[in-house]
């Protein structure tokens, strides 16, 4: 097999639309299907003969599992080898066949044509780092491979792997340094072949919170992640370790509480799954309208959900994502089926940005047996506490008053400067505006004066002037010219004056 598959890498949720066939009840009830794949293996499919989609894939109920794995799944699981991250979701309505698509519910040792996707996908990482292994010998490469199994049950993390009772499963989520999730604390067990890594799957998925409803006589009543985690080290650089991880998201199904009849726990459950998957959709619209060319960030509601949390990397983050959505194709579940169909089409505009995981100093190196590599990470994380704890007196004790009181000086000093500007700033103004007014003082008696000097200076022709002493035309012209230009240049001076003392004050 060709470990280093060289299908490309897609930059979109990849959204594949599996519709299961109906059911024995249905049949009897006689009742219709309403969703028709018209040209398969065109993945287009037309609801009731009016709406029309198309997805990266579409699976009408004859097609079986195996060719759902080998059509879409298995190449982009192969990429796990290749260090990329890689998510499948399973969503759709209850009932509507996520847990028999994944497999989820894997409790034999051999492939069936039954088997989902997961039980199929550890076969083949297994076949491949095995093939590996044995080629890796010579130049020191190591693979690991691990499982983890949690369930997200009326929105708490509960390990499926731990051997503690229920309530000591429960988990809390944490953000790392990178801005992404972990779950601190759940179990993560190195599995050598994939018989184990089943073994643990079953065990897992027995402690699952089930319940007959309605719509499904073993419902899932709660969200499970399945997660393979391949680490490979050595080789040519000795002290790193490249982590990459699987995902297998088999998600509860949505349910309209009228329609399954649900009440008490259920009704309890069904309240808390779709709140959850209500959030989800929130989060795939967001995404969706941060199309390719817009330059506008959209804000991203992760955080108004522990699933939304623990699928952040799967949507808009590095991961290569593939949304299986399930559905019936009956005719009395065509509501459910056409909302499954447009959140998936919203879902196929998200765009990820998977990249290689590079490879990080390793906290695991040397030869170290699980329990050597638990007894260091402990005495490592009880060292980081203590120093932790150690930085954290100091800084309340030292640097907060510090601090503080740098902080208070450098207020003190911006606010008396900040009085300082403003009185020089109100008496420039108050400047500014006693010269204004003096100009237009100035300007008024202009306009008064100058009729005045005009009379006085050219006689009234009307009246008797034998007397006086008479004045050349000339004389006049000029003796009111002169007047006139005093005014002016006295009135121009007062015009400038607030100009140039407005700058000198500030
Ligand atoms: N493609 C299919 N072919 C044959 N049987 C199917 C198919 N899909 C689903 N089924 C059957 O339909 C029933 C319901 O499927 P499943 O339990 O996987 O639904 P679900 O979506 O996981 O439901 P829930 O959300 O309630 O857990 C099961 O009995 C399953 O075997």
């Amino acid at each position: 097999m060709d470990t280093s598959s060289a299908t490309a890498v897609p930059d979109t949720v990849q959204v594949a639309v599996r519709i299961r066939p109906l059911s024995q009840r249905e049949l009897a009830k006689g009742y219709e299907n309403v969703i028709i794949q018209p040209n398969p293996p065109e993945p287009r499919l037309v609801a009731r003969g009016q709406e029309e989609f198309t997805f990266t894939e579409v699976f009408g109920p004859e097609v079986d599992q195996l060719e759902v794995y080998e059509r879409s799944v298995k190449a982009i699981v192969l990429k796990l080898i290749d260090g990329f991250n890689v998510s499948i979701l399973a969503y759709g309505q209850t009932g509507s066949g996520k847990t028999y698509t994944i497999g989820t519910s894997f409790t034999g040792s051999r492939l069936t044509g039954q088997v989902g996707i997961l039980p199929r996908a550890l076969l083949d990482i297994f076949s491949i780092v095995n093939a590996k292994k044995g080629k890796a010998a010579a130049d020191g490469t190591r693979y690991r491979v691990c499982c983890s199994f949690m369930e997200l049950y009326q929105d708490h993390v509960y390990d499926l792997l731990s051997h503690r009772q229920r309530y000591e499963r429960l988990l809390g989520i944490r953000e790392d340094v990178g801005g992404g999730v972990f779950v601190p604390g759940l179990t993560e067990l190195a599995v050598a072949s994939a018989e184990e890594a089943l073994r643990w799957l079953g065990h897992g998925a027995g402690s699952r919170a089930t319940a007959p409803t309605s719509m499904n006589k073993e419902s899932n009543r709660s969200h499970t992640i399945f997660t393979v985690i391949l680490r490979s080290s050595g080789g040519t650089s000795d002290e790193r370790v490249t982590i990459s991880k699987l995902h297998f998201v088999d998600l509860a199904g949505s349910e309209r509480a009228k329609k399954s009849r649900a009440c008490g726990d259920r009704l309890r459950e069904c309240i808390q799954i779709n709140k959850g998957l209500l959030a989800l959709g929130n989060v795939i619209s967001a995404l969706a309208s941060h199309t390719k060319n817009s330059r506008n960030t959209v804000y991203v509601s992760y955080r108004d959900s522990k699933l939304t949390r623990l699928l952040q990397n799967s949507l808009g983050g590095n991961s290569i994502t593939l949304m299986l959505a399930c559905v019936s194709p009956a005719c009395y579940n065509l509501e459910e089926t056409l909302s499954t169909l447009r959140y998936a089409d919203r879902a196929l505009a998200i765009r990820n940005k998977p990249t290689k995981s590079s490879p990080s100093p390793s906290l695991e190196s040397g030869s170290s047996s699980g329990t050597d590599a638990l007894e260091r990470l402990t005495k490592t994380v009880s060292r980081l506490r203590v120093e932790n704890e150690k930085l954290r007196q100091r800084i309340s004790a030292e640097l907060r008053p510090t601090f503080g009181a740098t902080a208070n000086a450098t207020g003190k000093h911006l606010l008396a400067q900040n009085r300082l500007l403003h009185g020089q700033l109100k008496a420039s103004f108050e400047e500014s505006t006693r010269n204004e007014l003096r100009a237009s003082i100035a300007e008024n008696a202009l306009g008064r004066l100058e009729p005045l000097v005009i009379t006085e200076m050219i006689p009234d022709p009307t009246l008797d002037t034998s007397d006086s002493e008479p004045k050349s035309a000339e004389e006049l012209r000029r003796k009111c010219l002169e007047v006139l230009l005093r005014y002016r240049t006295e009135y121009e001076a007062l015009r400038q004056r607030p100009t140039a003392q407005q700058r000198s004050t500030i």
